[in-house]
């Protein structure tokens, strides 16, 4: 991760502890707790019941961008849509900004905003048409809406009165999270809001989702995109055949990798040297020689002392450090190793 975007993390963090003073916190510090949650989707004449969540504990804290993370059919989006009250869930305990679901299911399911995966719209409302009608639902009263206000934010100002049928799907995304947004949800889940959009919306995206998080939304997120969780989230959790396998803030996941890419570039050919233990080379294309060691073991330095050992002469030398990807591959392959051994 880049300097500047770590900076970028205590920024928010410090103008999170002052939203943290809110007044209307839970009392807890959480946006969202969950305990024991379990979902068995029915059987049906096609296939047999499915456990889809096997009993999950976690807590989110308000104010921050949490990532939920896991590999396909892991029960990210189950998840969801029980935190929005989209789904029934079989067993447990869900509480969205200190409101149980089962006790004050209507405070529940107002504190949090969902932007869904599916292009879902109805393709006869304008885009302002749209978000009246959402307020509707949510009964905000008409001096309180914001419509034109969320259109500007996701840049569909312009597009007003469209009918929805005419935006393109990157215009159908940006309504999706200003529909997400009109009744001022404490909580905000993008469910892959970045799949398949281009660069300018994805920015567009993120950038929104900064000012909203810096402004108190908590924000949850999963993505496919491992670089831009690693990017966008304090704290993350793996999810992995309907359990969470791992939760901890970003940098610390990171921290759990030790392995370390030394890359160099010969200047002319070379034999590889002797290495010290544990270190591999691998070729990379252009010539490029790219050598693996522990960190917790040893530094950079002793690596390229041993390939200067050796008489190689370099015209270029860089260091990969472990990332997201690599914790997450780590984590649910041991995940998986664990479950065929059960
Ligand atoms: N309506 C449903 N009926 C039956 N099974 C379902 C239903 N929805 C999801 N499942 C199953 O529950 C499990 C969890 O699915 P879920 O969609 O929650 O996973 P996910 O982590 O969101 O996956 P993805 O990353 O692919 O979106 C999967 O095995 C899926 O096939």
């Amino acid at each position: 991760m880049d300097p500047a975007s770590i900076g970028l993390h205590s920024n928010r963090r410090a103008r999170r502890d002052k939203t943290r003073k809110d007044a209307h916190m839970p009392q807890t510090g959480a946006a969202i707790e969950i305990e024991g949650l379990k979902k068995t989707y029915a059987p049906s004449a096609k296939s047999p019941a499915k456990v889809a969540l096997q009993g999950v504990d976690l807590s989110i804290p308000a104010g921050s961008i949490f990532g939920l993370l896991g590999p396909n059919g892991a029960g990210k989006s189950t998840m969801i849509n029980i935190m929005a009250g989209l789904v029934m869930k079989s067993a447990g305990r869900v509480s969205i900004w200190g409101f149980d679901q089962d006790v004050n299911p209507r405070q529940s399911r107002a504190a949090i905003g969902v932007m869904p995966q599916e292009l879902v719209l109805d393709p006869f409302f304008t885009p302002r048409g749209a978000l009246d009608v959402q307020a509707g639902l949510w009964g905000v009263p008409k001096s309180q809406r914001r419509t034109m206000e969320l259109l500007d934010m996701v840049g569909l100002a312009d597009k007003a009165d469209a009918y929805a049928r005419s935006l393109s799907g990157g215009m159908r995304r940006r309504l999706l999270l200003a529909k997400a947004l009109v009744h001022s949800p404490r909580v905000l889940v993008l469910d892959e809001p970045t799949a398949g959009v281009d660069i300018e919306l994805r920015n567009m995206l993120w950038r929104n989702v900064r000012k909203l998080n810096e402004q108190g939304t908590t924000i949850i997120l999963t993505t496919h995109y491992l670089e831009e969780a690693q990017e966008m989230c304090d704290e993350i959790a793996i999810i992995d055949q309907g359990q969470v396998i791992t939760r901890d803030t970003t940098q610390n996941l990171v921290g759990r990798v030790s392995g370390k890419t030394l890359v160099v570039t010969p200047d002319g050919p070379a034999a590889i040297p002797e290495l010290p233990e544990g270190v591999t080379c691998a070729e990379r294309p252009g010539g490029a020689l790219a050598f693996t060691y522990d960190s917790s073991k040893m530094g950079a330095g002793t690596v390229l002392d041993a390939i200067r050992a050796g008489g190689m002469r370099l015209s270029d030398v860089k260091t990969e450090e472990a990332d997201l990807e690599d914790v997450f591959l780590q984590l649910t392959s041991k995940a998986q190793a664990a479950g065929s051994a059960a």
